[in-house]
């Protein structure tokens, strides 16, 4: 599933209603019907009428607080079910429940006529003066016929409406469904059953200024479902940042496709469950146009990155079919960092893994976990790592496939100069976390000298560690990770995985995919680490540095999940739970 930014959108927009003669009143026609549908859903569900076309496609909600679903052209695929439950099965046509013989006739709320579960339902439709307001006009009449109550509220004079929006305006005017202007007529927006908020959309430039401002305000404190069309009001479509103030809606029906604010936080926490609902604009178009930024679903590993997400064996392989992995990490009072990567390294598949640390560890350390191969890396007897241990590695590293450095390394005299032998030495890919990070960072100009990496190098940096790379604050960071983490990738040709809640995995050559598998009680040290292992026994077993990441970041967050659910609270998962649960 495609994300895309408010003028990729208006793009494609544009393109679809010029080039491919797609009216634009027909999209707005099927945005609203779609806004409609949704306020119905969440109708049904709230008085428990139906849940049945309601199933969460995404993840179930048992283990957090987050529940989400996302749906959208993929929905079908991921087993959201469309049916009509909050229509109604009249009759049938044919003689009896006989196979073969007539079907079913259902109906939709909208064909007929007035159903005494709607009329108890009274709905504000907030209306700015932009298309995102002609949007919710559209929602207006459609819920109107489907026998709702509904008030239009315009934000400012009608008058003030242009182009599709105001012929919207007309009809309602046309079809004399209540209306009233904020400001000028009085309004109690707490009496409301739900409000839908068409107050700004993708055309959104700064803070919400009044009327808007104060609308916003009003319905938040109304304490009834806000229903978002597009995204909620005073968000920054394209980073997530949230203005002052900011709708928080229960459900955000996005048109088209994913925007980039809804799935970063703290935007993500205000859109609720996101639904993205098709309304007439190609789903191909994206790609057409050069849209490279995805929702990590599985169908985007299978169909974007080619991964094959059964994780087959071959009925003959061997160890050696699924790769070795040397793992350069832990030390005296971090050793359990090196642990946790190498034995998540084993548990994702890895044919062997083979975990270097400071010879003075060594002896404590054997037996620890048996399935693993011990390698004295660092001679001398203070269990840290030191530059003297470079050799000792690339030579393990020949006979490895893949190398991973970092969790629980800590820094020494000369690690820069080792890391960097590493870097130019080892022809195989590497996996480069926590301390390796650090030792990056602190290299500063001096990284353009180290010659550029025949295999791949995949990052993994937690928003501090990320700044620490950019040399900018982490607050800086979060406010545009899916920038900071694209252009990272893109300029130094790695491969970038950006820790925290909805991970972003950038690619060198541009793609970049957000995560949302996991969750909050993944919060926990070691989890990244954990990671590290998953991603290198990934590239062990030959998947690319992409797919690797993706997949990594994907399985080490659904791990997490079932985790919680074993714990029977998210809070309550550590590091170790994540590997076993993989
Ligand atoms: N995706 C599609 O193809 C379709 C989207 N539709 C909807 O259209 C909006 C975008 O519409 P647009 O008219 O460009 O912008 P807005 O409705 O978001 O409103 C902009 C409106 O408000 C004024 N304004 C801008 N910023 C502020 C502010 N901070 N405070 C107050 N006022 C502000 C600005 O001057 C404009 O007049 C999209 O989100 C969809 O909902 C189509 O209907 C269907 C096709
Ligand atoms: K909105």
């Amino acid at each position: 599933m495609y994300i895309v930014t408010a003028e990729e959108m208006r793009q494609l927009d544009r393109y679809t209603i010029d080039k491919l003669g797609i009216p634009a009143l027909t999209l707005m026609e099927n945005a609203g019907r779609a806004v409609a549908d949704e306020v119905l859903k969440l109708c049904a569900m709230e008085s428990g009428w139906s849940h049945k076309s309601f199933s969460e496609s995404h993840v179930d909600s048992a283990y957090g607080t987050e529940r989400r679903y996302i749906v959208g052209q993929d929905a079908a695929k991921q087993g959201y079910d469309e049916g009509p439950a909050y229509g109604e099965q009249v009759a049938h046509s044919g003689p009896g429940d006989t196979p073969g013989h007539g079907g079913v006739i259902r109906t939709e709320p909208w064909s007929h006529g007035r159903h005494a579960m709607w009329e108890r339902e009274h709905w504000y439709i907030l209306v700015g003066k932009g298309n995102n307001g002609g949007d919710g006009l559209v929602a207006a009449r459609h819920l109107t016929d489907a026998g709702l109550r509904v008030t239009v509220v315009y934000a400012e004079s009608p008058d003030t409406l242009r182009g599709e929006a105001a012929v919207q305006r007309d009809t309602i005017a046309a079809l004399h469904i209540p209306a009233l202007v904020y400001g000028r007529d009085a309004l109690d927006l707490r009496g409301a059953s739900g409000i839908v908020d068409a107050l700004l959309g993708t055309g959104t430039q700064g803070p919400p200024r009044e009327p808007y401002a104060s609308l916003v305000r009003e319905a938040n404190a109304s304490g009834v479902p806000l229903v978002s069309v597009d995204v909620p009001s005073g968000l920054d479509a394209d980073t997530g940042a949230l203005y002052e103030p900011c709708i928080r809606a229960r459900v955000t029906v996005c048109l088209a496709y994913l925007k980039c604010g809804l799935v970063q936080y703290p935007g993500a926490g205000n859109a609720g469950d996101v639904v993205v609902r098709y309304i007439g604009i190609p789903p191909g178009l994206a790609r057409e146009h050069g849209v490279q930024l995805r929702l990590l679903t599985r169908d985007t590993l299978r169909e974007a990155l080619g991964v094959d997400v059964s994780r087959s064996r071959v009925p003959d392989g061997h160890k050696g079919t699924y790769g070795h992995v040397l793992v350069a990490a832990g030390s005296l009072r971090m050793s359990g960092a090196g642990l946790l990567a190498a034995r998540a390294a084993l548990r994702i598949g890895s044919g062997l893994v083979t975990w270097a640390v400071p010879e003075a560890l060594l002896p404590r350390l054997i037996g620890a976990a048996p399935e693993l191969m011990l390698a004295a890396a660092a001679a001398g007897g203070d269990g840290e790592w030191n530059a003297g241990s470079a050799d000792v590695l690339l030579q393990l590293a020949q006979a490895r496939d893949v190398l991973a450095v970092g969790p629980g390394l800590g820094r020494f005299a000369g690690d820069t100069g080792w890391l960097r032998r590493l870097w130019e030495e080892y022809s195989g890919p590497l996996v480069l976390d926590a301390d390796a990070l650090n030792i990056l960072a602190a290299a500063g100009p001096e990284l353009e000298a180290w010659k550029p990496r025949g295999a791949a190098v995949v990052l993994t940096p937690h928003p501090g560690e990320m700044a620490r790379l950019l040399g900018i604050s982490t607050a800086e960071v979060q406010r545009e990770r899916i920038a900071h983490a694209r252009q990272y990738a893109r300029t130094r040709g790695v491969t970038l995985v950006l820790k925290g809640a909805r991970t972003v995995i950038a690619c060198p050559d541009g793609a970049v995919y957000v995560n949302t598998t996991g969750h909050a009680g993944m919060a926990t040290g070691g989890a990244g680490d954990v990671l590290t292992g998953i991603i290198a026994g990934l590239l062990a077993q030959g998947l690319n540095a992409s797919q690797a990441a993706a997949f990594g970041v994907y399985l080490h967050g659904a791990a997490g999940e079932t985790a919680a659910r074993h714990r029977q609270h998210a809070a309550s998962v550590i590091a170790g739970d994540i590997i076993e649960a993989l």
